[in-house]
């Protein structure tokens, strides 16, 4: 075996072929981790560099790797060149593992047909069946993940119950070395196979899952093992190359362009500063002032007080309120001010940069044919990142930086997806940010409050704010901010106290007239079964379907910020949020945070799968009953794997870890399913490179990402805008915090039109009739919380 000491820091290559799978960087990760002294190198299957001179390239391999992906192997445009490989002649030859989509391409070259499952296997953990031999040999017990809708079938005999160990006549050549004989409704699924003679061997699960057990890593090192000795034995031992090792998780990519999405590739960067930069910084003549700061304890804030005293509710500001949900600590007001702040936007479908200070639109510049948006905001925070940070407080996760949000179709954009035509047609902003000078943070767990600025010579503003403030806290009531076992209490108190006001008489007439248009519910089951139709094909294994219900309020004058406190006093969650920026206005009450990284450099996703509605008979114990099923878990787990994924293909798969596993959380209108995956980045840039890797959610597409949203784009046929975008911020200190956008109104500032979005994952155990009533409770506990004055005890 290859010891290091004996190699002198050489290593061995092994070639990564990628089938557009959301899966791949765990699967480079365990590679990386389990065969010794190995680089892992990629390949897109469309990779036309690659395929004209495959033969040649191969040869500098030890061995390859072949990926899952969507669809079938005998489809050239789902498998590419993967074919070829099981075709390399004698002098060629060298050790091949296919996973999934690769084991049934081995499997369909070498006789067997691939066909459908009775049912789809989808994030199923189940017990594979082996004779502890060949490359399952010495692993033990194995637990895997399935990710699978097709089956190889060797051709033994139809009818046949029992598993078999030795090749069939259909396929003399592969051997079967796994079973899965557990499930009643496919029989005996073959998991994994030998060729008889040639160095290939395929497992049909995914040893790289969270749930696989250790068996699955064993399982990898023990055919390195065996594809390092064949390669000794057949003296086709490659050179070990001098190379530097690379972050584990993160291959390096092979072969020049493809047609794929980005994929974590790091973008160029700009030298030197972009116009954008300068411009923010011409708005102060250069100047930053980073030392201002005011702190103060206080008891009892509330904060819809603090915007109405300050008089910041008609105008253009941004508010990430926590609501008073007890798991949300921080809310954080932008205060927009004339001539001050730049506002920044970006159109998918102009590719337009835009950028002017305040609503007045003085001084807009244009810059188009941008490329990508996310260097220019970088280049911007990299020249405002303040010199001394130990002059501001460590915990206010907020110091001033960009707040704003990223709608779904730009994330299409970063994994080239086309977005559906008829966003041609809208004029929102895809990726619109403030840059906030001027901001308040609230503490609601600390009770304190920070009043900062970044503006030269700022303190009048600071000294009056603080006064308005200082005399809001001692003049305020009971606090919706406040967390823990009175917050509920109070709460209520405060919602029955206050009776029906002018605000809520005046809102009820308006929304008197409104036009609610909500999905059909025909239509809408209509699409789960389209859904479905592609997930026993094998073109996705979930898929996040969504409708919008919209609220036409022509003629009527609403006020928004009234609106607004509506939804956060009847479904508070802890990631709300009140913007009115540029031509968007926004509220919102999510539950979900997307993204969150620290100026420290850990970085955290929070995806929810898995949703009960609450009621009569719906206990917490029946809803951990229901949120513990198979059907539940297995969406669940699918985001998980796929959030690794998108994480480690930035950081890499050894700095990319699952600290929560699918645990029950408690909102106000339904119980949800949550997990947790974390990691350490290796600087403060690393946070947006993240973040523009991992849109659009991966709990708002379903896996593989990529062919998921270009099916559900063809599906829904609408653009979703910023309904399964992002909501947040990025400081100048390197932190970074966004939620994903769902439970969350929003329209033009021209438009009279609300647009409410609202799906939920569909999976090949869904039931057309469940997922319409799923978006409905979601949808509703939006629509609800806005037409009602106080929401039903
Ligand atoms: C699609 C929505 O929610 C997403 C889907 C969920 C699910 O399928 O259980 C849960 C939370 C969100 O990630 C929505 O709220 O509209
Ligand atoms: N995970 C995979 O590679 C899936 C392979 C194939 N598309 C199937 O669904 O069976």
């Amino acid at each position: 075996m290859a010891i290091a000491g004996r190699l002198g820091g050489r290593r061995h290559r092994i070639l990564f072929v990628d089938a557009f799978d959301s899966f791949t960087n765990n699967i480079v990760g365990l590679l990386e981790e389990s065969c010794a002294d190995t680089t892992v190198e990629l390949v897109h299957i469309d990779n036309a560099g690659f395929q004209k001179t495959l033969e040649s390239r191969i040869d500098q391999f030890d061995a390859v790797v072949v990926g899952p992906g969507p669809g079938h192997p005998s489809n050239p445009d789902d498998v590419g060149f993967i074919n070829r490989l099981w075709q390399l002649g004698e002098e060629r030859m060298l050790p091949i593992l296919g996973i999934c989509l690769g084991f049934q391409s081995l499997c369909f070259a070498h006789g067997a047909t691939v066909e459908k499952l009775a049912r789809a296997r989808h994030g199923i953990v189940n017990r594979v069946t082996h004779q502890d031999d060949d490359i399952f040999s010495g692993i033990g017990d194995l637990e895997a993940t399935q990710y699978h809708s097709l089956r190889a079938n060797l051709g033994f005999a139809a009818g046949d119950d029992h598993v078999s160990w030795t090749p069939s006549e259909t396929c003399p050549d592969l051997q079967p070395l796994a079973w899965d004989v557990d499930d009643e409704l496919n029989g005996p699924i073959v998991m994994g196979v030998r060729h008889t003679s040639k160095p290939f061997w395929g497992v049909q699960f995914h040893p790289e899952s969270i749930c696989t057990n250790k068996a699955g890593k064993a399982l990898i090192q023990s055919w390195w093992d065996l594809a390092r000795d064949w390669s000794r034995r057949n003296g086709k031992e490659v050179a070990p190359r001098l190379q530097e090792k690379q972050t584990n998780g993160t291959a390096h990519k092979v072969g020049g362009q493809s047609n794929g999405a980005s994929n974590g590739e790091a973008s160029p960067g700009q030298r030197g500063h972009g116009p954008l930069a300068e411009y923010i910084m011409s708005i102060t003549d250069g100047r930053v002032s980073f030392e201002q700061s005011v702190s103060k304890t206080i008891e009892q804030l509330h904060l819809p007080h603090v915007l109405e005293a300050l008089g910041l509710v008609q105008d253009q500001v941004l508010v990430l309120d926590s609501q008073g949900h007890p798991s949300g600590r921080y809310s954080i007001i932008g205060l927009v001010t004339p001539d001050k702040t730049a506002q920044v936007s970006y159109r998918v479908t102009d590719k337009t940069l835009r950028y002017a200070t305040g609503p007045t639109k003085q001084q807009s510049v244009q810059v188009e044919g941008i490329e990508e948006i996310w260097p220019v905001l970088q280049d911007a925070l990299d020249v405002l990142q303040p010199p001394t940070p130990s002059a501001f407080e460590k915990n206010i996760p907020f110091w001033g930086g960009f707040m704003g949000f990223v709608s779904y179709e730009a994330g299409l954009e970063s994994i080239d997806v086309a977005a559906h035509p008829s966003c041609k047609e809208s004029a929102l902003p895809d990726v619109s940010f403030a840059f906030i000078h001027r901001s308040i943070v609230i503490d609601h767990h600390a009770s304190n409050v920070v009043i900062q600025s970044l503006l030269p010579d700022d303190e009048k503003w600071l000294a009056t704010t603080s006064r308005i403030i200082d005399h809001l806290s001692s003049a305020s009531g009971p606090d919706e901010g406040t967390h823990g076992r009175d917050a509920k209490r109070r709460r209520t108190s405060d919602a029955v106290s206050t009776g029906v006001s002018p605000e809520d008489r005046f809102l009820d007439l308006a929304l008197a007239r409104a036009q609610v248009t909500r999905p059909a519910e025909r239509e809408y089951r209509e699409k789960v079964l389209r859904c479905q139709d592609f997930l026993a094909s094998g073109d996705s294994y979930e898929l996040c379907l969504t409708d919008e219900t919209t609220i036409a309020l022509p003629g009527e004058k609403i006020d928004e910020w009234d609106l607004y406190k509506r939804l956060r006093r009847n479904n508070p969650a802890p990631h709300g949020a009140f913007l009115r920026l540029g031509d968007m206005t926004v509220i919102g009450s999510s539950p979900e945070r997307f993204l969150r990284w620290t100026r420290e450099g850990q970085c955290q996703f929070r995806p929810i799968k898995g949703t009960v509605k609450k009621g009569p008979g719906m206990t917490r114990e029946r809803a951990h009953e229901i949120l513990d099923s198979s059907k539940e878990r297995a969406e669940n787990l699918m985001i998980v794997d796929l959030i690794r994924h998108d994480l480690s293909g930035v950081i890499g798969a050894d700095k990319t870890w699952v600290s929560k596993l699918m645990v029950v959380e408690e909102y106000e209108t339904v119980y949800q399913l949550v997990s947790v995956i974390e990691g350490e980045l290796p600087d403060k840039r690393a946070g947006l490179e993240v973040l523009k890797s991992s849109l659009p959610p991966g709990s708002m597409t379903g896996a593989p990402k990529k062919r998921s949203c270009e099916i559900l784009r063809d599906i829904e046929k609408r653009p979703r805008g910023l309904y399964s975008g992002v909501i947040g911020y990025m400081d100048i200190g390197g932190a970074g915090d966004f939620s994903v956008v769902i439970r969350t109104a929003f329209r033009g500032s021209k438009d009279s039109t609300w647009r409410v979005g609202a799906g939920g994952a569909v999976t090949i155990q869904s039931t057309d009739e469940a997922e319409f009533h799923e978006m409905e409770t979601k949808q509703s506990s939006v629509l609800a919380s806005l037409f009602q004055q106080h929401k039903k005890p």
